[in-house]
């Protein structure tokens, strides 16, 4: 079954000096009038009931919170909040003022107007702090209360009740629920807590002394929240409550509390919201600042849980409603998801002034009227049951359960015989009372120690229930503490694993990277070394090229050296031999002129060819050299030495020979060379050989004088002297160069030497020519002179 959230509206009296923004068009529909761009525009809201200004507290109080205590002593839970604006008369209408009860002080009033003859003894339920109640003994219950009585007579003298309050001052007007259950015992608990900032603090707890302890919202094994550890006192008059709600009232910060009046089973939670905008409005720092941010959040929340319910609810959806996100909503939750009525007092001030925040106010409470709580089916208060004493016995014997516990100890007892009484016979009489007596007397005994036994065990039982629903509640806590770090733990795995993804993406796209680097640089590498291989080909190519080019240019300039060498070779040999030819012709007709050009005169001798040549050439006026006389060989070989400065001596065995000989030093006139008396010439040079061994070289040459009067050389010979020991060993350290060099010279030695030999045959055989033409030029000279001269 569902319900809707019952929303009910009050308006605030408006003083008459205010112009007022809302106008009640019928006892559930009003109008808003708001300022906007275009002008005033009026909005309509309908509820289920719209409270004027004229309407009483006690007319307010039947409409709206009667109907939730019926519901309380039927068992049924129930929620009034009051919502609205901050001054809009929220407090008015749940508290009130000492004149004018509000809601609360009526409720404990009927409520213990209706009960007053139902109540259980005091203690006998007691509160275990984890929403859970036990029932205890007579003798537990009367400590409890001897303790109460004790503490309370202390009390008494320390502290003073606040005067003036309200509740002090509220009027029983004597009210009465109609449907509370005369069979039925009723226990009254008050538990009075504030959530502020978004923290519950317990307003009776007097250990935590004047700080107030946070208390932590948790849930029950039927998940029921509730605060843990929260102080239930249990109340058996109006005034004892009250009394209560002053010293919480003295605690709490601001004036938005929660006031829980609980019942064993059931509870009905009057709360008293914040007004809805405190932050926007107050222009708050520091800690007002904190404190209205959070009153905005737990609104806010609220708000949000509201609308995702009604979306659940028209859309058939299944979204999460974020009931955790404040501590208020948290406290909440069971009452929206069905565990009782929900009604809610939208209060309104209908000043112009509060226009704008009214018209937020109506909006959030028309919407909040479409949700419907779903009914849960029945879930009872969980309590546990102490064995009573014999009075607590007494006291509970109308309860049902109780009745058949009994029945059920009972069945263990003695039987009862049955009794006939002769009344004609009253001495037997006496004697079957005796016996019954008797009888009675051990079921007695024996359900006393039944009942003691029984006591024993359940309180063991209730011990070990007890605490097994620790260990559970702990054990639930942890778990949800647990989930909680899970959930976190989710959360970040997640996060870390789209990290993973994002960054996997990042380097898979980095290697991508990589590898086309990579290829790019290995394809550059590849071009570098085929460039690279083609220049070292190139270069390569070009010294082969190059050695080609110095050895062609080496075979070359060997080649023209050798032509050079020997076209000079050829040159200088046809030149000697020329002059050598020309000089030989012209001592012939030197020496032959003056004979012949005696006998001329007298006979005309036969001209000989050579003879003819000459005159032909002297005729043709070609310059001839002068004619050179020719040493005579009889005369003997006298030789021009010209000798080194200091010559060293020769030491070698063979000496030339030149018996008759001028040694001079240096050539200072020509007539050194010119005298006739010397016909040979010889050079004398003396260096050192390949081998470093001293070598003397004798250049030697004829002189022949020239038509000039002047004297020539011309060497036709060379006598090399050296001396060499054929065991000598000698070292001699010589520089890359001087290898060369004497490679260079022993190469050319052979070639010089070949030369040499060539020269001289040449030599020799122009010579044995030339003496041959001599001999017959000589022969045909003597043949032609007369025989006279021949003698
Ligand atoms: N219906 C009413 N009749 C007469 N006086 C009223 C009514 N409603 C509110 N007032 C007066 O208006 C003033 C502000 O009311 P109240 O303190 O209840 O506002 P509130 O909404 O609880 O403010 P806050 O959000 O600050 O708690 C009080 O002096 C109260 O007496």
């Amino acid at each position: 079954m569902t319900y809707p959230v019952q929303v009910f509206c009050r308006l605030r009296t408006l003083p008459e000096e205010c112009q007022s923004c809302v106008k009640l068009l019928s006892p559930t529909t009003l109008a808003l009038s708001a300022s906007s761009k275009i002008g005033r525009k009026e909005c309509n809201y309908i509820f289920k009931h719209i409270f004027t200004s004229y309407t009483g507290q006690q007319e307010v109080f039947e409409h709206v919170a009667l109907p939730l205590l019926e519901d309380l002593v039927k068992g049924k839970n129930g929620l009034l909040f009051t919502y609205g604006a901050t001054g809009s008369g929220k407090t008015y209408t749940l508290t009130g003022e000492p004149s004018m009860p509000g809601i609360m002080p009526r409720c404990i009033g009927t409520l213990f107007n209706s009960i007053a003859d139902c109540q259980a003894q005091k203690f006998l339920i007691k509160s275990d702090r984890m929403n859970g109640f036990e029932v205890q003994g007579e003798n537990d219950a009367l400590e409890d209360r001897l303790l109460e009585v004790k503490m309370s007579t202390r009390k008494m003298k320390t502290v003073k009740r606040g005067g003036g309050d309200v509740t002090n001052n509220y009027e029983n007007d004597g009210t009465k629920l109609r449907c509370v259950n005369e069979n039925n015992l009723y226990a009254v608990f008050v538990s009075y807590t504030e959530v502020y900032n978004n923290t519950v603090y317990d307003l009776l707890d007097e250990t935590s002394g004047k700080v107030l302890q946070a208390k932590i919202i948790r849930e029950d094994s039927q998940k029921r929240m509730y605060v843990n550890g929260v102080v239930e006192v249990e109340v058996k008059s109006a005034a004892d409550a009250f009394e209560l709600f002053c010293i919480g009232q003295k605690r709490k910060h601001m004036g938005h509390t929660i006031l829980n009046a609980e019942s064993s089973r059931r509870q009905l939670s009057l709360v008293d919201l914040a007004g809805s905008e405190r932050c926007s409005r107050t222009q708050n720092t520091g800690m007002r600042l904190k404190e209205a941010s959070s009153i905005n959040n737990s609104l806010m929340s609220l708000r949000t849980c509201l609308e995702i319910l009604r979306e659940n609810q028209l859309n058939a959806a299944n979204k999460l409603v974020p009931y955790r996100d404040s501590r208020l909503t948290l406290l909440f939750k069971n009452y929206f998801e069905g565990e009782g009525n929900v009604r809610m007092i939208v209060c309104i001030n209908p000043s112009i002034e509060d226009c704008e925040e009214n018209l937020q106010v109506l909006k959030f409470a028309e919407m909040t009227q479409d949700v419907k709580t779903t009914k849960a089916e029945s879930r009872y208060t969980p309590y546990k049951y102490k064995t009573p004493s014999k009075t607590a016995k007494q006291t509970l014997s109308t309860q049902t359960s109780a009745t058949s516990r009994i029945k059920k100890v009972a069945s263990f007892l003695p039987k009862i015989p049955s009794v006939k009484l002769d009344m004609e016979n009253p001495h037997e009489n006496i004697m079957v009372l005796d016996s019954l007596t008797k009888v009675l007397h051990a079921r007695r005994q024996k359900r006393e120690r039944n009942w003691q036994e029984l006591a024993k065990r359940e309180q063991h039982f209730r011990k070990r229930l007890l605490h097994r629903h620790q260990d559970s509640v702990l054990t639930k806590s942890e778990i949800c503490s647990l989930k909680a770090l899970l959930k976190k733990e989710k959360q970040t795995n997640r996060k870390l694993n789209i990290k993973i993804t994002d960054l996997e993406t990042s380097n898979e796209n980095l290697l991508a990277n990589n590898k086309e680097f990579q290829d790019t640089v290995r394809t550059l590498q590849n071009t570098i070394d085929e460039k690279t291989l083609r220049i070292n080909q190139n270069h390569l190519e070009r010294e082969k090229a190059k050695q080609k080019l110095v050895l062609q240019s080496e075979k070359m300039n060997q080649e023209l050296d050798e032509k050079l060498r020997q076209q000079r070779a050829c040159l200088q040999t046809a030149t000697l031999a020329t002059e050598a030819k020309i000089q030989k012709i012209k001592n012939i007709l030197e020496s032959d002129t003056m004979s012949a050009c005696a006998s001329e005169q007298e006979v005309e001798a036969p001209v000989q060819p050579e003879v003819k040549i000459v005159q032909e050439m002297a005729a043709s006026a070609i310059t001839i050299p002068a004619p050179r006389n020719r040493r005579s060989r009889s005369a003997g070989e006298v030789w021009l030495e010209h000798n080194v400065i200091k010559p060293v001596a020769l030491g070698t065995v063979l000496q030339p020979s030149m018996k008759k000989r001028k040694s001079v030093n240096k050539l200072k006139k020509a007539s050194d060379v010119t005298n006739p008396r010397q016909n040979k010439y010889c050079l004398l040079a003396q260096e050192a050989d390949a081998g470093g061994e001293l070598e003397t070289k004798l250049y030697k040459g004829d002189i022949v004088q020239t038509c000039g009067g002047g004297a020539q050389v011309i060497f036709n010979d060379v006598e090399c002297l050296r001396q060499e020991s054929p065991t000598s060993t000698r070292i001699v350290q010589y520089s890359m160069q001087d290898v060369r060099n004497v490679n260079g010279i022993n190469q050319n030695r052979p070639e010089r030497e070949k030369a040499k030999q060539k020269l001289a045959l040449q030599s020799e055989k122009m010579n044995q020519q030339l003496d041959e033409k001599l001999q017959k030029q000589c022969a045909c000279l003597q043949a032609a002179m007369p025989a006279k001269e021949r003698h």
